[in-house]
């Protein structure tokens, strides 16, 4: 890792940077003295430490605990059940549903109630009774009515923790409280993407000291200094790039000086040798590796992957190594042997583990100003004099706040309760910055609950227009109208359908958001769960969920729209087939949409073609985002403008509506067969029916007969 990462193991490189191999061969370098060593062999307790749910590690903190040869231990399901998820800013019900729910299909923060969930199904599968759906009207009266009627747990009536709703899907675990308001800049974790000055702030002050305290007098100037900073340190990280491309065409030479020192007998070093499938079994039957056995052949296998020609053992595959470090990978930080490898295939190597060091650590805490309520300098005010250490989160976002610190807690502070600003990942705000709505637009939320974006969009709209917040958990909406009630949001309607009943329910809108259920592959550092809990079926059903919905969030839209016409597809996942996929679903699905810009001035540009694979050129306007390279949960956003319907452009449009063939293997998994969890309804009948066996079955219901059978290896 660069110099950035020595000092601050939570400051991913907040740039679009390159990542080579190299850079891991230098960190294998700098394991080998003793404090690397250590440093990296707590990671395995750190793991444990977070799982108990005793507080993350500060993210600028660096806990020494002694070398250990423990064999590297995958954390099994029970654990992760049994575990105490309680910190963060879930609410407490929410949590107890995480704990009881230790598979959810979809990521939303693992708040679902599986009894209703409705997405492991077609739209059949789903029981609703007629009490099940409903709307309620959240105009001024009636909300009072509404909170008024409330029994005894009216979320606005119990001990501050109690009722934090906030449990957006990212959002941030609660800063423990620190004993000293003094400003830990040194310590501080990188800013959130991207760079350049905060364009709305209009302060000039300049800072002379960075150990004052953030006051509103120096806040922007603060801010521009940090980000004149960030600029040295990408330069920094610029050149060091440069340095190791330099380093690693010497190293091509010193390979052959390694092959002469080690002929020459000289075995400080011992050479490294790729295990065998003999010695992987029998390995495996002595309990696995230790984890410095596991760390070195990590690295080695990078490095040998890097310059395979020149570095690899005679006679042995490429495949061979990505076997052994997807191998080691998932033991190493502990996830299923599946997940690893869809994972790892996301990137070049040396960039997949950084990818993986980052699910390590948590992201830095953000609100977001309420401008219903407040503005942002008069919230960061109020904030600081709490002895809240916060800084404008950048450019992007003139309502974002960054945490750093805290002597109170966030989720409990006056200014929190009265409605000034929401918790809320900043990879959140990026969806509705991208849909944009306006003042007296029709907006529908399709699956809004807890509503951090449904609360953005209402303060976007001035509270005029109105916005449809559905989400299809009953409830979940409760959290949402509490958000929708705390943050003096006037313009929301609040309903619980299933997304796939619109637009019959309703249509017309200016706007929609599909902020869709999703694996959580972007959120690992808030739920570690998914390491564990997501199998290929899963993303199956999730990606055939996540077509119907977006064809139907399209469907919703008005093409006539004089000021919108648009929907926005995000997720917090980073997988393909919950994200380019069905975006290239809906393009050939629906011949009247086409992508266009996102208007995001970061993030990089969704996959065209990946694996085999290949989409309409237009899905690089989508826009990807990475804990690694943002700084922010891992996020996928495309926009969509929704067009009349013409009969010219159909059969033009019609012919690319052609399933794509199916994939060829690679030389990463040879033999394997891609289809992107192409929607097929009958090869997902079983799968539907028997999840809709499951659901009767735990309502005391008796499931009928089956008509297919599962197939158990699929
Ligand atoms: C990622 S979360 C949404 C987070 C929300 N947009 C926010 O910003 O607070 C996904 C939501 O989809 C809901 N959901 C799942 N299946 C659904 C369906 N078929 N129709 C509508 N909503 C659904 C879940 O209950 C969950 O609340």
């Amino acid at each position: 890792m660069g110099r950035r990462a020595k000092g601050k193991q939570a400051a991913p490189v907040p740039l679009e940077s390159q990542y080579s191999s190299k850079k891991l061969g230098k960190r294998k370098a700098e394991a080998e003295d003793a404090e690397e060593a250590v440093k990296s062999i707590q990671r395995p307790t750190k793991k444990i430490k977070d799982f108990n749910g005793k507080g993350k590690e500060n993210s600028s903190s660096k806990t020494k605990s002694k070398p250990s040869n423990t064999p590297v231990k995958k954390k099994t399901k029970a654990d992760i059940v049994s575990d105490d998820g309680s910190e963060g800013w879930e609410d407490v019900e929410d949590t107890e549903d995480l704990k009881k729910h230790a598979k959810p299909l979809f990521k939303d923060n693992g708040e679902s109630d599986d009894d209703d969930a409705p997405f492991e199904g077609t739209l059949d599968d789903i029981d609703f009774d007629e009490e099940d759906k409903y709307i309620f009207i959240l105009v001024p009266a009636t909300l009072e009515a509404y909170f008024c009627s409330l029994p005894s747990d009216d979320p606005l009536q119990g001990p501050a923790q109690e009722f934090d709703f906030d449990s957006d899907s990212n959002d941030e675990p609660e800063l423990p409280p620190s004993k000293s308001k003094k400003s830990k800049q040194a310590e501080r974790p990188k800013k959130i993407i991207p760079t350049a000055s905060d364009a709305s702030s209009s302060d000039d002050d300049e800072v002379e000291n960075d150990d004052e305290p953030v006051t509103m007098a120096n806040m922007a100037a603060r801010s521009r200094k940090l980000e004149a900073k960030e600029k040295t340190e990408a330069d920094l990280v610029a050149e060091e790039l440069q340095a190791e491309a330099r380093a690693a065409e010497e190293d091509d030479e010193d390979v052959d000086m390694d092959a002469e020192e080690d002929a020459n007998g000289d075995m400080s070093v011992e050479p490294f040798h790729l295990p065998t499938a003999a010695e992987r079994e029998e390995e495996k039957a002595c309990g696995g590796p230790d984890v410095h056995t596991v760390q070195r052949r990590m690295r080695e296998c990078v490095r040998v992957l890097s310059k395979f020609s020149r570095r690899a053992e005679k006679g042995r595959s490429r495949s061979e190594y990505v076997d052994q470090l997807v191998a080691d990978i998932a033991s190493y930080y502990g996830y299923n042997d599946f997940l690893a490898e869809k994972l790892f295939q996301l990137f070049p190597v040396g960039e997949a583990i950084e990818f993986f060091e980052a699910n390590e650590v948590s992201r830095p805490v953000t609100i977001r100003t309420n401008t219903l309520r407040t503005r942002r300098r008069d919230l960061a005010q109020a904030l600081v004099n709490r002895g809240v250490n916060l800084e404008p989160i950048g450019k992007w976002t003139n309502v974002g706040l960054q945490v750093f610190e805290s002597s109170v807690p966030i989720g409990a502070t006056p200014e929190y309760l009265a409605g000034h600003y929401m918790l809320q990942a900043a990879s959140s705000f990026l969806p509705v910055i991208a849909l944009s709505p306006a003042p007296n637009e029709r907006v529908l939320d399709m699956a809004s609950a807890p509503g951090g974006k449904t609360t953005h969009m209402a303060g976007l709209m001035q509270n005029t227009g109105v916005i449809f917040a559905n989400d299809a958990n009953k409830a979940r909406t409760k959290s949402l109208t509490a958000n929708v009630h705390r943050l003096g949001c006037k313009n929301v309607v609040v309903c619980s359908y299933d997304g796939r009943e619109f637009p019959k329910v309703l249509g017309g809108f200016d706007r929609v958001l599909l902020d869709a259920p999703c694996s959580g592959t972007g959120v690992i550092s808030k739920d570690a769960s998914v390491k564990i809990n997501k199998s290929d079926r899963d993303f199956t059903l999730l990606s055939h969920l996540q077509k119907q919905l977006i064809l139907c969030a399209i469907d919703s839209v008005n093409p006539e729209s004089k000021t919108g016409g648009c929907i926005v597809y995000s997720t917090c996942s980073v997988t393909v087939d919950e994200n380019e996929a069905v975006v290239d679903y809906a393009l050939r699905k629906r011949p009247n949409v086409k992508l266009i810009d996102t208007g995001l001035e970061f993030g990089r540009e969704g996959f065209t073609s990946y694996r085999g694979k290949t989409f309409h050129p237009s899905v690089n306007l989508t826009r990807r985002f990475y804990p690694h390279v943002h700084n922010m949960d891992g996020f996928f956003v495309a926009k969509f403008k929704v067009e009349r319907r013409s009969k010219a452009t159909e059969p033009e449009k019609a012919k690319n509506m052609k399933e794509e063939p199916i994939m060829v293997d690679d030389e990463f998994n040879p033999g394997a067969k891609m289809d992107f969890a192409g929607f097929d309804s009958d090869e997902d009948k079983p799968y539907l029916e028997e999840a809709k066996r499951k659901r009767m079955k735990a309502k005391g219901l008796r499931p009928p007969p089956r008509t297919q059978t599962v197939d158990p290896k699929a």
